[in-house]
């Protein structure tokens, strides 16, 4: 997500942001917007964009030859790209050909803002968000045997749904799987369906689970079979390896940004215990006592950002102290 404004004199002539990955980017969509009126005072104008506009023929032409070719004397940065292809060189190109450029400005809140992006290339690895539902007595399912212990509301559930639309990819364990059988689906939200990514690493799922119904694209990371078949990605890692870095780096070389972790228990433990997690959000059912179950897991290195309330669910947004600003 970028965002860029031209201003004259205190007035905004030129507005746009990037609508969608290959689309133009925010600065062409700004200068584009000036309407015929003003279009000669875009010479005199200064731009403002939240990143580093890019040095490189991508998807679209360089937004620093566009600037340069238009005359703009002043650009103020939100902050730089990591991405390695810009890192610099954007700023560099556009100071070489006389542009004032002021960097950064607002440098936390523009890195927020894209805080996927940040974090796949500066780590080399997806944003990962871990998310769990918790009774009041912080179970997160009932004792082994019983069936789907439904604890959030249904319009937390929206929310939950909501989350996933927002996210490349959703990830659960073997147990959670097979137990649970979801559908991993945003149904209850709109907006694009997220990647499945199921650990099975016996291959010991019944193919009838609907995780494995083709209808999404759905990725099992295991250590025996590597092949593609509609839909559905069986993809081979090293049994003698540690697991989730190499789950981490199959996502990055899949351009995977960002995966919500959904469970289970186990599961979220080894990213909480390996520090391999960016924000937590957990929900707990302040009504509902079980007295027995499986229990939540136990974060740590973490600062609450915010709390939330729907009826008698708490929400909790959590920040890993080691990886954010
Ligand atoms: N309330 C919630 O938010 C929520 C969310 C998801 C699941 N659940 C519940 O959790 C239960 C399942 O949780 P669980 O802890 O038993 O299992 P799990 O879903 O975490 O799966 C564990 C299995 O996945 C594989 N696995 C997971 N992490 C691994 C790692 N780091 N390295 C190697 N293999 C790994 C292993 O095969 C392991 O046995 C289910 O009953 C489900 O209903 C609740
Ligand atoms: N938000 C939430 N509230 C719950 O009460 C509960 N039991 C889960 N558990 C999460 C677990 O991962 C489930 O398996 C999937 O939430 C099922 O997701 P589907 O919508 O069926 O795809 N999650």
């Amino acid at each position: 997500m970028v965002g860029s404004v031209l201003v004259y004199e205190n007035r905004i002539i030129g507005e746009g942001y990037h609508r969608q990955y290959g689309q133009a980017h925010a600065e062409v969509n700004c200068i584009n917007s000036v309407a015929e009126k003003d279009k000669h005072l875009v010479s005199r104008s200064t731009l403002y964009v939240s990143l580093e506009p890019c040095a490189h023929f991508g998807k679209t032409p360089p937004c620093s030859d566009l600037i340069i070719e238009k005359g703009i004397p002043h650009v103020v940065v939100g902050c730089r790209d990591p991405f390695e292809q810009v890192n610099g060189k954007g700023i560099e190109k556009l100071r070489a050909a006389g542009v004032a450029v002021t960097v950064p400005v607002l440098e936390p809140e523009c890195k927020q803002l894209n805080k996927r992006f940040f974090t796949f290339h500066t780590q080399h690895r997806p944003y990962i968000i871990l998310k769990w539902a918790a009774t009041a007595d912080n179970r997160i399912a009932a004792p082994a045997g019983l069936s789907r212990l439904l604890i959030s509301n249904e319009y937390t559930n929206r929310l939950v749904h909501r989350w996933r639309s927002e996210e490349a990819a959703i990830l659960i364990g073997t147990n959670t799987a097979l137990q649970d059988n979801p559908s991993l689906t945003n149904r209850l939200w709109t907006g694009h369906y997220p990647v499945r990514l199921v650990i099975d690493t016996q291959l010991r799922l019944p193919t009838t689970l609907q995780v494995f119904d083709r209808q999404q694209k759905t990725i099992v990371f295991n250590y025996t079979r590597q092949e593609e078949q509609h839909n559905l990605h069986y993809y081979q890692l090293e049994n003698k390896a540690p697991l989730l870095p190499q789950i981490l780096q199959a996502a990055h070389q899949l351009s995977i940004q960002s995966i919500l972790v959904e469970g289970g228990a186990q599961l979220l433990q080894s990213f909480i215990d390996n520090g391999l997690w960016d924000e937590a959000r957990t929900i707990t059912n302040e009504t509902l006592v079980t007295g027995s179950g499986l229990h939540a897991p136990l974060l740590s290195g973490h600062s609450l950002t915010r709390t939330e309330k729907i009826h008698n669910d708490t929400i909790r947004y959590f920040n890993n102290q080691n990886h954010n600003d």
